[in-house]
């Protein structure tokens, strides 16, 4: 798991650092603008000219420092500072100061046109407002030029916090962040404009990840261990049984794609819950999988209660439909069920409005909602989730004692507790039909083998992701297909032993 800050996690870390540990805060400013200045020789950037753009702020301080550096080594480095000199930091007015000293070169109307390389060290985790003015005429100015583009810590104008662009955004080439990824740079559209990230430690202080009030992580390919191992004696029973209710009339693929994924993600034993209708090519396509039926009569509810009795896990929604026999059959699990359930689509759309019935379930409940349906179960528009995607996702999560995983290019997963997580796996690939079933059967498969909600969902949506990923490189982003992934789960699974 990798820790990630947002802009003010950072900026108390910062002083943390500076009041608590004593470090000067020069002293990193120094580490920091040494790792901006060994990025550029080791990315290769074109130094044979070079405009450093600076704010007032501490970003902009080492952004004069990078200058200093580049000038020392005989590198011909203009400095231009946006900003009035009463709004500088006590430690950017030092580094103007020491930047005099050097007589290097500071230009009051820079032409970006004229640099091959520019180093963008206008805001930071500082940016409180929507960039205007002067400021923005400068960020187009830059984003025109065909100069390489180096952004100190985060692209001036990107909310640290969210991605969002604030009013305009440097688009840099290459991103030095300090100390912990921001949540900005991973979040789209700041992760665009952050083009490669390059994490530099400066000697901030690692706090324990236990006390972060609120602890921001994503999971790395080496997380993939907490997949439970393989047992030599294990049988069927030992992996798990799922019951599942998807699919409506006609309606099978999202029941085939969830209840396959299942499968090969490694639980012990699955029985579908479905229409009549899909009989035939169910059986035909997944005959590993178990079956019970229903037809045009009025549900039979001891059908569904045998089946869950059965199970170790529930889950119900992947094309289940909005329709009577659809609710009746929710409504049973949510009566009957008591164990982990999962619920998707449309479960989720039959819940809009009645959230709170979820909240008298006896176990724990994983929900996986792309912001759609987040929208219509919440009240939440698209717009104001990705205004604050963290605070949001984990106050649904907290109201209705959920986990929730909320689904989009960056998927936020929370328990209501104090960790949650973005996702940075997966690519545009996996905007194909039927992406989330296959998601869905994943954590299914992961419940199934005994992970609990909070475990299975950052792992599986992490997982599911390295699968669009593989199944990106193979395929490539146009043509992959949801069952593209199922085939890829089984090659990331294979590995795990060995690589992991
Ligand atoms: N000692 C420290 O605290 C360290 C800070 N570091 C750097 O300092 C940065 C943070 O520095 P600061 O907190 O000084 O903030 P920034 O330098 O990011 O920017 C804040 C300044 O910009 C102004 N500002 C904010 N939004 C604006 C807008 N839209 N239009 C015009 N002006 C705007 C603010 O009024 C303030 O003067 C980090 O991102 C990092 O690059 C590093 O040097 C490491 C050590
Ligand atoms: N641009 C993207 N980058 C990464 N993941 C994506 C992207 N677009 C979609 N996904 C992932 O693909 C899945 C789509 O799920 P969903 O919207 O439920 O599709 P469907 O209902 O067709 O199965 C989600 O897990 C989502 O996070
Ligand atoms: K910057």
């Amino acid at each position: 798991m990798k820790q990630i800050v947002t802009g003010g996690q950072m900026k108390f870390l910062d002083d943390y650092t500076i009041r608590k540990i004593g470090i000067p805060s020069l002293v990193l400013m120094e580490r920091a603008a040494l790792s901006v200045y060994q990025a550029l020789l080791e990315e290769k950037f074109p130094l044979k000219k070079v405009l450093v753009l600076c704010g007032t702020g501490n970003n902009g301080g080492d952004g004069v420092a990078v200058a200093r550096m580049l000038h020392v080594t005989g590198v011909s480095a203009d400095i231009c500072i946006l900003g009035k000199k009463d709004h500088y930091t006590e430690e950017m007015r030092k580094q103007v100061n020491i930047a005099e000293n050097y007589h290097i070169s500071f230009v009051k109307n820079a032409v970006p046109a004229e640099y091959t390389t520019i180093v963008d060290a206008v805001f930071g985790v500082g940016l409180s407002r929507e960039v205007d003015g002067i400021y923005r005429d400068t960020i187009e100015a830059l984003n025109r030029s065909e100069a390489r583009i180096m952004a100190v810590d985060i692209p001036s104008g990107i909310s640290a916090d969210t991605g969002k662009v604030l009013g305009c955004a440097v688009k840099a080439d290459v991103t030095v962040t300090f100390a912990y990824e921001k949540a900005g740079l991973l979040f789209y559209p700041g992760a665009s404009y952050a083009g490669k990230v390059r994490t530099a430690d400066i000697g901030i202080y690692k706090l324990p990840r236990n006390d972060f009030e609120l602890s921001v992580l994503r999971c790395e390919e080496k997380d993939l261990y907490r997949i439970p191992e393989r047992k030599p004696d294990g049988n069927k029973g030992t992996y798990g049984k799922i019951f599942l209710a998807a699919g409506s009339r006609d309606i099978s693929g999202a029941a085939y794609l969830s209840a396959c994924a299942a499968l090969r993600t490694g639980a012990g034993m699955i029985k579908v819950h479905t229409r009549e209708e899909n009989r035939q090519v169910l059986t035909t396509m997944l005959p590993e999988a178990m079956y019970s039926f229903y037809d045009d009569e009025e549900i039979k509810k001891e059908q569904i209660q045998e089946g869950l009795t059965w199970a170790d896990v529930i889950g119900v929604g992947p094309g289940l439909g909005t329709g009577q026999q659809a609710e009746d059959i929710l409504y049973t699990i949510l009566a009957e069920g008591g164990k982990p359930l999962l619920i998707d689509a449309d479960g989720l759309n039959l819940l809009a409005g009645r959230m709170e019935v979820l909240t008298q379930y006896p176990a724990p409940i994983l929900i996986t909602p792309h912001l759609g349906e987040f929208s219509r179960i919440s009240g939440v528009s698209v717009k104001e989730w990705k205004e604050a995607p963290l605070y949001l996702t984990r106050r649904f999560a907290q109201k209705y004692h959920l986990t929730v995983v909320c689904k989009d290019s960056r998927t936020v997963i929370s328990d209501g507790s104090e960790e949650i997580f973005i996702n940075t796996s997966g690519n545009s690939g996996m905007a194909t039909a039927g992406s989330g079933d296959v998601l869905f059967g994943i954590l299914m498969g992961l419940l199934a083998q005994g992970l609990t909600a909070k475990e299975a969902a950052p792992l599986g949506v992490y997982f599911h992701g390295m699968a669009g990923d593989l199944a990106a490189s193979q395929k490539g982003e146009y043509s992959m297909i949801a069952g593209d992934m199922i085939t890829q789960t089984t090659e990331i699974l294979k590995k795990r032993g060995t690589v992991l």
